[in-house]
């Protein structure tokens, strides 16, 4: 067994540690990108694979705490899906993939007791994903609060190294990205040779992240030595970002302030 992980009994022995529940729903698709790329599968790690855009900016799966005090860990997991994407979900025992400790730098693990991150997969019909989909927007009361949207995951490769290079390039909460990856691998939804590729080219998104950032910051550092802005343009917001699936950007950034400069 990996280092961390649990049997299902081992962890429930645990009478003093926290435990946190979190799922994977997927579906096959015949769907092709731009009419030409294969999307294979769809994932929703929250998610998504699903995934979900948490509300500390940091990708992870549907799910939260489960108090096993008063409810069991697949009804705790339901609970939490239906306040983060609108749906009752049955969640049964065979869904679960396994229960580890969560990593020393997960945002509840500094704290004591121990947390437990209990991760399960669930197959949908790609038409139920997409109902789910719409109702995360609509009837989930997380919706632009605890969850700033789902997101699904690219599984395809473009020319240029990105799809799902880029988005493993992304920040992940806890071992959310492990998941992921172990996930994809076990259900076979990308070839280990496929994946270590994209592992490396997300090493080389990230190197490159990391020069324009120190760039950023640096000019931001610039800035804040010149006179301010006029109180007309403070506080107001220029910046559009979208998760780009196409090769060119669709969102434009519109700032009506300025020079060719900025
Ligand atoms: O997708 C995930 N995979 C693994 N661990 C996660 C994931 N999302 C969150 N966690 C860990 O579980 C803890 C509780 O999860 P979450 O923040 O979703 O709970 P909540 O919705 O009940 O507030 C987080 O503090 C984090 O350490």
């Amino acid at each position: 067994m990996a280092s961390g992980q649990l049997s299902r009994a081992e962890a429930l022995a645990c009478s003093g540690c926290r435990h946190a529940c979190h799922v994977m729903l997927y579906c096959d698709t015949n769907t092709l990108l731009f009419g030409s790329i294969p999307i294979r599968h769809i994932v929703l790690p929250l998610l998504l694979p699903q995934m979900q855009m948490r509300f500390d900016g940091l990708l992870g799966f549907p799910g939260g705490f489960v108090n096993l005090s008063e409810e069991s860990l697949e009804a705790g997991l339901g609970r939490e899906l239906l306040e983060e994407l609108g749906v009752a979900f049955q969640i049964l025992e065979e869904d679960h993939v396994d229960s580890c400790f969560a990593p020393a730098s997960s945002p509840a693990s500094s704290t004591s007791p121990r947390l437990i991150t209990h991760f399960y997969t669930k197959k949908m019909e790609e038409g139920q994903i997409r109902a789910v989909e719409t109702a995360a927007v609509t009837t989930a009361t997380d919706h632009g609060q605890e969850v700033l949207g789902m997101v699904r995951v690219p599984l395809h490769s473009t020319k240029g190294g990105g799809g799902l290079a880029s988005f493993l390039s992304h920040s992940f909460v806890g071992n959310a990205r492990f998941q992921l990856l172990h996930t994809l691998l076990r259900l076979h939804l990308v070839a280990p040779e496929e994946l270590r590729e994209a592992l490396a080219r997300s090493l080389k998104i990230q190197a490159r992240a990391s020069e324009e950032l120190r760039a950023a910051l640096a000019r931001v550092e610039g800035k804040t030595n010149l006179p301010h802005h006029s109180p007309a343009h403070t506080g107001s917001a220029h910046l559009w970002i979208s998760i780009r699936h196409k090769p060119k950007g669709f969102h434009q950034r519109i700032d009506p302030t300025a020079t060719p400069a900025d």
